[in-house]
């Protein structure tokens, strides 16, 4: 699917939106995300973190497990919005190249801009993927 300008902006400013339902009081760092599936739907999700800081789970896998935990598993951009434009952590890295290594990954700002833009692939190159796994 290529992704119009008007399709990146619109999911950039619903990881915005969503931010203010950050739960981040320990490290004062509220993250957005919005994911737009093949179907046409947005899901949001926003990091929640824990007095067990190990507990805490990211914005982009919130947004990524609520989506397949409503039958969605096609992915094709995720918009991501931080307090400086930061990218998604490896853990999530790992989580978005289990669906899908083409997916694109947009890092946008609180004013609602573009900050920049990358494949999954980009973001973990050589990655243990699905398609290189291999039973015994
Ligand atoms: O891309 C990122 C980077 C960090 N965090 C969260 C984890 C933690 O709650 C806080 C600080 O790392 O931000 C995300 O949700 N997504
Ligand atoms: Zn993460």
């Amino acid at each position: 699917m290529v992704l119009d300008q008007a399709t990146k902006l619109n999911l950039v400013k619903q990881a915005n939106e969503v931010r203010r339902f950050a739960y981040a009081p320990y490290s004062k760092y509220p993250v957005g995300a919005a994911l737009l599936t093949s179907t046409g739907k947005i899901y949001t999700g926003v990091n929640i973190e824990n007095i067990d800081f190990t507990d805490g789970i990211c914005a982009e896998r919130t947004a990524i497990f609520k989506a397949i935990s409503e039958g969605e598993r096609s992915f094709e951009a995720i918009a991501v919005v931080t307090n400086n434009g930061g990218t998604p952590c490896g853990s999530c890295r790992q989580v978005m190249a289990e669906f899908n290594l083409k997916m694109i990954v947009i890092m946008g700002s609180a004013d609602g801009e573009i900050l920049s833009e990358m494949t999954v692939e980009d973001l973990l190159p050589a990655a243990f993927d699905p398609g290189n796994y291999r039973l015994p």
